[in-house]
This record gives C-alpha cells, sequence and structure tokens, in this order.
C-alpha cells in the first residue's frame, strides 16, 4: 500500500507537476500571442520576440526577482536582450496586468513618444487628479492645458519668482539639520520640498496646517501608484477621500501657482475653469513631490561618495555666494553655473526617479516588420536608456564631466519625451541647483551607512533613507 502511494507522489513529481508547470508557462503564449502570429503570418511582419509568462501573474514573478530579491533591475531587460536579441528593442510580455510591448532602446522610444494619436498616456488611477488635469486628458485638451501649467512654473519668469521664494525655506531647512546633527536625508529632503511646494501652490508656511497638508499628499501620492480598487482598507480608497478634502481646502485659493493658473489666457483670450485649476494643482504637487524628494536624496548620497565632484561643486557656489555678498542667488546666476548643472543633470540621471512610462495602445501599429497590438499597453523602460553602457560610459559612475558633450539623441529621457513631457522639467532642475548651492556652500556631511544597499521599488533609494551626520562647514 505504502509502495504504491509512493509511486503515486512519484508520478506526480515526475511527470503531472512539470506537464502541468509547462501547460501554465505557455497559457499566456498561447491565449494571447500565438492567436495574432496566426493572424500577421503572410504579412511579413510579427509581433516582438518575448514570452508572456503565467497567466494572471505574466512575468512579475520575473520581475520582482530581478527588482526585489537580487536587487539588479537592469538585468532583467539584459536578460530579454541576451535571450532574444536586440531586433528593435522590443519585447512582448504580461505586466501588471495587462498584455504589453516592452520599448527600451531610443529609436522606438522616440517613435512612441511621437505617435501620440496610437499610443496614448493612461493611467488607472488618473481620477484621483481629477478628469481635467494635464495626465488625464488628451489631444487638443492636453495641449491647451499644457500651455497654461507650462507657462505657470517653467517660464524664465515663474523661475526667477520662484527662486526668490524657495530660498528661504532650503536654508531654514538646511540649518535644522546642523542643529539635529544627524538626520535621514530622505525624510528632511521631503520635509523641504513640501514646505517648499506648500509655499507655492498651496500658499501655507511651516505649521500644523502645512503638515496636514503634507499628510493629504502623501495619502493621494501613495494611491497614484497602488491598483485601483475602491473599496475601505486600500491605498487607492484612502486616496479617494484624500482627494475629495484637497478640493475642499481654501488655502489652495490664492497660492501664487493658483494665482499664475487664474491669470493666464490663451490665444482666445480664454482662461482655465476652476475645476481645471485644482485639478491641475493637484497634478502638479503631486508630480513635484516625490520626484525633487528623491533627486534632493540622490544629490546627498552622491555628492557623499564621490567627494572630487563636491569640491568642484563647492568651489563653484562658494565663489557664486561671494559675488552675491549676503543676496540670494537668481535662476539667471544658477543658469551660469556650469558646473552645478552637469551635476544636476547627472544626478537625475543616476536617481532614475521615473523608472518606466505605460502608454495605451489605441490602433494596430506596424514599426520596422513588428506588430504593436490594439489595446495593449507598451512599458517605455526610461532607466534602462540611462543605464545602458552603450547609452553613457560606466553609467554606475557619478562623472558630471560626461555633460560636456550633450547626450546622444534620444538616451536621455529622464523627463520623458514628446508631447507627455514633463510639464515641471525646469521647475525640478532649478530646484535640485538652488538646493545643492546651499549644500556645498554651507554644509559637510559623511554618510552613516555607506555601503547600505539599494532598493528600487517603489523607488531606487539606499534603503536606510540616507542617514548622515550634517554640520556646517
Ligand atoms: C527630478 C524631478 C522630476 C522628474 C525626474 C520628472 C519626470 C517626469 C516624467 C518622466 C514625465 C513623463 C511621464 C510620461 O511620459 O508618462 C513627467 C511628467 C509630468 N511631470 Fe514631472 N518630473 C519631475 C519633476 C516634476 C515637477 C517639479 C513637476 C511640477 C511641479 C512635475 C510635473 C509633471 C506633470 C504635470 C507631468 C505630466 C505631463 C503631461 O502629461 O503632459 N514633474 N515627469
Amino acid at each position: 500500500m505504502e509502495a504504491s502511494m509512493d509511486r503515486v507522489w512519484l508520478a506526480w513529481l515526475l511527470v503531472v507537476l512539470p506537464v502541468v508547470g509547462w501547460v501554465l508557462w505557455w497559457s499566456n503564449e498561447l491565449r494571447y500571442a500565438i492567436p495574432l502570429e496566426f493572424r500577421y503570418s503572410g504579412t511579413g511582419t510579427r509581433l516582438p520576440p518575448g514570452h508572456m509568462g503565467f497567466p494572471f501573474l505574466g512575468e512579475m514573478i520575473t520581475f520582482l526577482w530581478y527588482f526585489k530579491v537580487l536587487r539588479r533591475p537592469d538585468e532583467f531587460i539584459d536578460s530579454k536582450r541576451c535571450k532574444y536579441g536586440d531586433g528593435e528593442g522590443m519585447y512582448r510580455t504580461h505586466l501588471f496586468g495587462s498584455t504589453t510591448i516592452i520599448a527600451c532602446l531610443p529609436s522606438i522610444n522616440k517613435f512612441i513618444c511621437r505617435s501620440d494619436d496610437a499610443f496614448i498616456l493612461q493611467w488607472p488611477t488618473v481620477d484621483l487628479m481629477g478628469r481635467t488635469a494635464l495626465v488625464a486628458v488628451q489631444g487638443k485638451a492636453h495641449a491647451r492645458i499644457k500651455s497654461y501649467v507650462t507657462n505657470a512654473v517653467n517660464r524664465p519668469d515663474a523661475l526667477r519668482r520662484i527662486a526668490a521664494h524657495v530660498q528661504p525655506r532650503m536654508v531654514a531647512a538646511l540649518q535644522s539639520w546642523a542643529d539635529k546633527g544627524q538626520v535621514k536625508g530622505y525624510d528632511e529632503a521631503k520635509k523641504m520640498t513640501f514646505e517648499n511646494i506648500g509655499k507655492l501652490f498651496v500658499s501655507l508656511e511651516p505649521g500644523p496646517l502645512l503638515e496636514s497638508m503634507n499628510k493629504l499628499f502623501r495619502g493621494l501620492t501613495k494611491g497614484f501608484r497602488a491598483q485601483p480598487f475602491n473599496f475601505p482598507g486600500t491605498a487607492y480608497h484612502h486616496a479617494f477621500q484624500v482627494r475629495l478634502q484637497v478640493s475642499s481646502i481654501q488655502s489652495l485659493y490664492g497660492s501664487e501657482l493658483m494665482d499664475g493658473l487664474m491669470q493666464i489666457e490663451d490665444d482666445e483670450g480664454k482662461k482655465l475653469s476652476d475645476q481645471e485649476i485644482i485639478d491641475n494643482m493637484v497634478s502638479l504637487v503631486v508630480g513635484g513631490y516625490e520626484s525633487v524628494t528623491l533627486a534632493s536624496t540622490w544629490a546627498l548620497y552622491l555628492l557623499a561618495k564621490f567627494p572630487n565632484v563636491l569640491d568642484k561643486l563647492r568651489e563653484e557656489n562658494m565663489a557664486a555666494s561671494k559675488n552675491k555678498k549676503g543676496d540670494f542667488i537668481t535662476s539667471e546666476d544658477i543658469s551660469k553655473m556650469k558646473y552645478t548643472n552637469k551635476v544636476v543633470e547627472e544626478t537625475i540621471r543616476m536617481a532614475n526617479v521615473a523608472l518606466i512610462s505605460f502608454r495605451l495602445v489605441t490602433r494596430e501599429v506596424e514599426y520596422k516588420g513588428y506588430k504593436i497590438p490594439k489595446d495593449w499597453n507598451v512599458i517605455l523602460w526610461l532607466r534602462y536608456l540611462h543605464t545602458n553602457p552603450e547609452n553613457f560610459y560606466d553609467p554606475m559612475c557619478f562623472n558630471p564631466d560626461r555633460w560636456n558633450e550633450p547626450a546622444r539623441p534620444g538616451t536621455y529621457q529622464v523627463f520623458g519625451a514628446g508631447s507627455r513631457s514633463c510639464a515641471g522639467n525646469m521647475l525640478a532642475r532649478l530646484l535640485i541647483a538652488l538646493f545643492l548651492h546651499h549644500l556645498s556652500a554651507g554644509y559637510k556631511w559623511e554618510l552613516i551607512n555607506p555601503e547600505a544597499e539599494i532598493i528600487y521599488l517603489p523607488h531606487q533609494k539606499p534603503v536606510d533613507g540616507v542617514e548622515i551626520k550634517f554640520s556646517k562647514i
């Protein structure tokens, strides 16, 4: 009896399980890819190479294996290039619950970013921003709102005003870090960024009200990244409640940004509606908050790791401070500080704030012999552009001097590309440059855990949140 049971188990182990595993492994291919390959046969086109993984999960396990377990995220793409060849830099897969084409080389990324009609930006959690937010609207409506938003935050006169507004808070924040002596860079950078955004976008000074706004926006940012399951207990549901509260906060009204948005007129003399203004203010806070925090945190980390860069940065910024004789520097001064601007670009490149970006395919597209099917997702794998040694020599080395030459076209897309490129890119650069100025000219710091591991999800950052000893020079 026992021997026959053993044989049954053995049969399970040797035959049934591998067969079930094999069927599962190929079932997404059978369901999604094979019918399409069949349809395309004889047309001289085919699906991009790749494998679509297990039912429901797709390749999520492989993705998490490289990102969370091995912590070597770029090998996820490297392994595909090794297995299927470079081709046109496209691979089929099933990720984040959808049939997907990954795009990881500059030429295909450029093609996708320029074909707005076929590849639309569609966030599953876009309701959190509001239906008239920049990230939610398409086509002409998008172009119209984008021109308002870029006018309000990205143009030279806006940047001049913003530079004057944010510096007192930066100086106060850095002084408070020095008073504490030891801080977690990420937490402090987050506080400082929100205080600045609070002043610019929400018209609040540091204090309990700003703190509660900060909590609201943190909840909103988390929900934006979550799966859109709207029932109590989920991050999305919480964020939805928060979004309702945010719209009714009176201090949004009368802020610097709101005034700017309210005054701008388009070519026909039309202004934004109240709803459009609120939705877009929320988008700007969410867009700028975590991204600038992460870039500032990486500046602290990288400059501590590369003291030769810090020395050169300090030299340029101390000289600039001396010239100002106690006044704050301006956005025009910053634009003349060559080395500082190179450090800004290199920090943003290495921070890889935006790992990927999603598009939805609205019609079947052909590209160099490959078909990109309608209703699939495209993931622009932005990170890989910046960490691929074919695009940036020795990519993990923090080397601002690489910016003596501009990057090859299409290889530097930290702010995305095409009509959907970042609405706050110049503002982000300015905020980071101002931070670098006050930091390098006035302070010294060292990492408490220089060998801390790096985590990559939801964002790339050292696991200890960049703990530092911090003091005045
Ligand atoms: C280092 C800082 C930043 C990085 C790396 C960054 C990166 C990006 C990227 C890659 C996109 C394009 C996403 C896509 O193609 O799907 C984007 C879009 C956007 N960003 Fe940023 N961003 C930063 C800072 C900011 C700031 C400071 C703001 C606003 C104050 C902002 C507001 C936005 C908005 C509103 C969009 C949507 C644009 C559209 O749909 O047309 N970002 N950002």
